[in-house]
């Protein structure tokens, strides 16, 4: 076999952390080569566009989301071909199709992959969204005729978001999930009537109550088994069950925590020499959430960019506490921290909007600023502090 390519700094995830890297590494004054590595046949892409602003324009192809990493830092790009192993002694890494590349520095940035439904494989009918190839692929599903009936199972961030946008083509849309409510794992009922309200407006029918067990592939659509018994046929179906860090392909190279995430410390650095990881698949110590892995894409792009940074010498400690935000239809929001219905909830109106602080014994967990807008500088600040022994009086905290 031939020597492997050498590059001075090596990347492998095509996605937004992976683009941030390679800015943050020109940022620090490297002049060194760069590569990228991805899975994906498309180069890295603003991942929040393919569920929401792509889907109000003429933008089949997505181009509007490509980011011309490349032309932006000189990186050369290896596409449509997955890593498949890492050997940190020798600083080498192996594709799929066999190619091998060295590095001074590396950085693991390869997100998630969706989980599935039992006995639904990816296909043509079948879509687990992340990528822009499945944003090309359901569009083209979405506008077929005749018009087509799409089933989104799970009422996350795909499902909410992947349903609204449907609404506006001529698919028409069923919306099938485990809750009582859309959203009620992390809403109270004040905001889940809201956007029952804003779905049903957009004729996506909901189905709650019921958890999708399994799937098939039938004669010209797809049949889904509920575990409540029944079945529901569509044309297609749109999958949002959640991610699982896309590691397996790291042996033990690097120290995993137990969902698979890798661990790093807070200059962003892994259990291994010359090893960096960033975004949805990095466990760090975050000086406000403890020791947490996020998967939206502010975490990915201010980590990509600090890990970059961090491979080319700087020395800082990273404490850039994620936020996060959604649309569904009109509505949206942005929040930080963990916002679930299981820890005590303190719901306070401001203005047009609501402000839901999450906490348990110990701390106020996550703030959720429902139609409020750059005030999440505060939601930080409020984790931050102790938490008031009344929660009441986190009222007029924020507004
Ligand atoms: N706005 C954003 O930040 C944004 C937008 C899109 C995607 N993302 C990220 O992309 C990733 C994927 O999103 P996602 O929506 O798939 O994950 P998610 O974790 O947000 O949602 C998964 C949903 O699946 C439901 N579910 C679980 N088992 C089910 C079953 N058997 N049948 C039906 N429903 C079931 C759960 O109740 C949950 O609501 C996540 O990491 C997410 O954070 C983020």
């Amino acid at each position: 076999m031939s020597d492997p390519q050498h590059h001075d700094f090596l990347i492998v995830g095509a996605g937004m952390a992976a683009h941030a890297a390679a800015t943050g590494i020109r940022a620090e004054g490297a002049t060194g080569s760069i590569a990228i590595l991805g899975a994906e046949v498309d180069p890295p892409v603003e991942r929040p566009q393919l569920s929401k602003d792509l889907w109000g324009t003429d933008d089949r192809d997505g181009a509007g989301a490509i980011r011309d990493t490349a032309g932006e830092t000189g990186a050369t790009l290896h596409l449509g071909d997955p890593v498949v192993a890492v050997d940190v002694e020798r600083r080498v890494v192996r594709t799929a199709a066999g190619a091998e590349h060295s590095y001074g520095a590396l950085l693991l940035a390869t997100g998630g992959t969706p989980r599935t439904i039992d006995g639904l494989p990816a296909g043509d009918r079948v879509v687990h969204f992340r990528t822009l190839a499945d944003y090309r692929h359901l569009r083209a599903l979405a506008e077929q005729e005749p018009a087509p009936r799409i089933a989104v199972v799970g009422a996350g961030f795909i499902g909410t978001e992947i349903a609204a946008a449907l609404s506006g083509t001529p698919a028409t849309v069923v919306l099938v999930h485990p809750g009582e409510q859309v959203g009620d794992h992390a809403f109270p009922p004040a905001i889940t009537s809201q956007i029952e309200q804003e779905l049903t407006r957009r004729d996506v029918v909901l189905r709650g109550g019921a958890g999708v067990e399994r799937g098939e592939v039938a004669a010209g659509g797809v049949v889904l088994h509920l575990d409540d018994g029944t079945t529901l046929e569509a044309d297609a179906v749109v999958v949002g069950l959640g991610v699982t860090p896309a590691t397996g392909f790291l042996g033990d190279a690097v120290t995993l925590d137990d969902d698979g995430g890798v661990v790093i410390d807070s200059h962003l650095a892994t259990s291994a020499a010359h090893v960096w990881a960033a975004g949805d698949i990095a466990r760090y110590p975050d000086p406000v959430l403890g020791s947490t892995r996020v998967e939206h894409v502010d975490n990915a792009t201010s980590m990509g960019e600090a890990a970059g940074r961090a491979m080319a010498g700087a020395r800082d400690l990273y404490d850039h506490t994620p936020i996060f935000w959604s649309d569904i239809g009109d509505l949206g929001y942005e929040a930080v921290g963990t916002l679930s219905t299981r820890l005590t909830t303190v719901v306070d109106a401001v203005g047009d909007g609501t402000v839901v602080y999450y906490l348990d014994d110990e701390r106020v967990r996550g703030v959720l600023l429902w139609n409020v807008w750059d005030r999440a500088d505060e939601a930080v600040k409020v984790l931050a502090e102790e938490r008031p022994a009344d929660p009441e009086a986190l009222r007029g905290r924020i507004g």
